[in-house]
């Protein structure tokens, strides 16, 4: 119930117009990074990981960087995947953390958290501290099944 409510109430904010302030940049190590425009306050949602929901078993081999896990559940062969490669948002553009590195944690500032609206699932992008303007954004792609590679991550 909560979770309806909350993301009801981001969605009337967004057709106000009150949207995070975010911008996509590019740099010559990271490719297209996202970072803040204005000071970000922990917990604001940022923005929900959008594009097609498809079987990962559709998907492994089609060379895409951005796929997002929706659900895991006990049969492998029905894991779902956000694919933002025809449709998507800003998500796709937001960077990880080097989960090899002990500097990769400290950099996070966005958490990536699971929300149930009316009995479907939808990954959303959250800040988990206050995040000061001109600071990219970073979040863990390995959050339980540590399947992304990111050794080669700044
Ligand atoms: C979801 S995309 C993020 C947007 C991407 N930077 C782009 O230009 O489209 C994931 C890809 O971004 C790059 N990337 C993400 N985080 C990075 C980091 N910390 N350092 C270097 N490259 C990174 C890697 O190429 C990774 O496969």
């Amino acid at each position: 119930k909560e979770d309806k409510e909350t993301i009801e109430f981001c969605r009337s904010m967004l057709k106000r117009g009150e949207c995070p302030p975010l911008l996509v940049v590019f740099d010559s190590h990271e490719g297209f990074t996202v970072q803040a425009d204005a000071y970000i306050k922990d917990l604001t949602f940022l923005t929900e990981y959008a594009g097609d929901v498809d079987y990962l078993k559709n998907r492994e081999n089609d060379g895409c960087d951005s796929i997002m896990t929706l659900l895991s559940p006990a049969d492998p062969s029905q894991k779902l995947v956000i694919c933002p490669d025809k449709r998507g948002n800003i998500a796709r553009f937001i960077n990880g953390i080097n989960n090899h590195t002990p500097d990769g944690k400290k950099k996070q500032n966005v958490k990536c958290v699971r929300y149930d609206i009316d009995g479907e699932c939808h990954v959303l992008l959250v800040a988990c501290r206050d995040i000061a303007r001109g600071e990219k954004l970073y979040y863990d792609y390995n959050g339980h099944e540590y399947a992304y590679p990111t050794h080669h991550f700044v």
